[in-house]
């Protein structure tokens, strides 16, 4: 066997996962089963909400359904968003060509260290001794084209196809989430006319940037034992993850802990929302503690689109979400400010926002963040 804690791409690279017959040493973790998994449930305290866009639906109701969603759970389904059920497809079928590819073709475009994007493992592995059950690219979905060129270097039509359906992807995933900070605003009370007259809502909708990370958890032998992307809360400001029917995703939900696994209906996206979502709404809505789990019987691929402001804008609290006469729960940071900030916390979750909490001591009316869980 490779020894893959040399280098993180070669690691993910050259790992066999297709010819393995047992999780080795490397790539166990412990922990997994602290909290037991459970599948969601239809109705009751276990039930993904889903939320529907479609369907001529009353926009304050579809705001209300976003709002209780975004503060209890940090996460729902998507459905009725109108992106066509092909496109989604398109997608799956040339992620999979992808990782498909010999690995030496791969390793053309690994990641190097410091780099954010490129293939192999996800960029918080770093953290870990253990190795996860995936492969991963990722790639500003704004510069799709230059990004390939990394793996097929004299383009061609393997190239072409790949960039036109990333590109595609990239289209209806910005139009869609555009909409959806519009109903986020919303379900922070503001109205249509306040939102498009707020410069600081306006400047967020029309300047978010998209990155794709792109995973293949592949088929595994004893599934218990390994994890496909271990738990953490994601960064930015939310996430649009496409998923294959294969479910895998799971939330942690408190009281008694335990993990729940989204349904993967078809054509629905899972929406994660992140850390400076949190941060942006003082705290109001939260981040999602997710993670994704591996089966025994078939490949999962997931695409989340993470949707985050350009490097260079300070994220403070929106007017529209604090308390009346309250004070902003946080200081204003940077996405790579907050990425550095939570490179030093202990585990990759929402507690680094603690370290940009302005002190209670200086405004006795804001709302404290809630303690978060640290286990995998
Ligand atoms: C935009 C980003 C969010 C992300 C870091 C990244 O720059 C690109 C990859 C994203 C990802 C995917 C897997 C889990 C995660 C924690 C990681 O290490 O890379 C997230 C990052 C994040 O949300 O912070
Ligand atoms: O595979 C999934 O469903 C989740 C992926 C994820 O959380 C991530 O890439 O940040
Ligand atoms: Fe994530």
């Amino acid at each position: 066997m490779p020894s893959p804690l040399t280098s993180p791409a070669a690691a993910a690279a050259n790992f066999e996962f297709r010819s393995a017959e047992h999780v080795p040493e490397t790539h166990e973790w412990p922990g997994l089963h602290d909290h037991p998994s459970v599948e969601a449930a239809a109705a009751g305290r276990d039930a993904v909400p889903v939320v529907d866009l479609g369907g001529g639906g009353d926009p304050a109701a579809v705001a209300r359904a976003v709002a209780r969603a975004a503060e209890e759970w940090g996460a729902f389904l998507l459905v009725g968003h109108g992106v066509p059920a092909g496109v989604a497809a398109r997608v799956e079928e040339q992620i999979a060509r992808l990782f498909a590819l010999p690995a030496a073709e791969k390793d053309r475009a690994g990641r190097r260290p410091g780099e954010m994007n490129g293939y192999g493992r996800p960029p918080y592995a770093v953290r870990f001794s253990r190795l996860m059950w995936s492969e991963g690219y990722t790639f500003a979905a704004a510069a799709v084209r230059d990004e390939f060129r990394r793996v097929w270097p004299d383009g061609g039509d393997d190239y072409l196809r790949f960039c036109e359906v990333m590109e595609e992807h990239h289209r209806e995933m910005m139009a869609l989430g555009g909409r959806l900070a519009d109903v986020f605003f919303r379900a922070l009370g503001l109205t249509d006319e306040q939102i498009a007259a707020g410069e600081t809502e306006r400047k967020i909708r029309e300047s978010l940037t998209a990155t794709m990370h792109l995973n293949l958890y592949p088929r595994c032998p004893e599934p218990e034992r390994a994890i496909g992307l271990a738990a953490h809360t994601d960064s930015g400001f939310f996430t649009l993850i496409t998923q294959s029917p294969v479910p895998g995703l799971q939330l942690l939900r408190r009281g008694p802990d335990r993990w729940v696994t989204v349904p993967a209906p078809p054509g629905a996206f899972a929406v994660v929302l992140g850390d400076l979502f949190q941060l942006l709404t003082n705290g109001r809505y939260r981040s999602a503690f997710h993670r994704a789990v591996v089966n025994g019987d078939r490949d999962r691929i997931s695409v989340p689109y993470f949707l985050g402001p350009p490097p260079d804008m300070k994220v403070a609290p929106l007017a529209a979400a604090l308390p009346p006469g309250g004070k902003p729960a946080f200081r204003s940071v940077t996405w790579p400010e907050y990425l550095g900030v939570k490179g030093k916390a202990s585990g990759f979750d929402a507690s680094a926002l603690a370290m940009l909490q302005v002190p209670e001591e200086a405004d006795k009316n804001v709302s404290v963040v809630p303690p978060v869980p640290t286990k995998h």
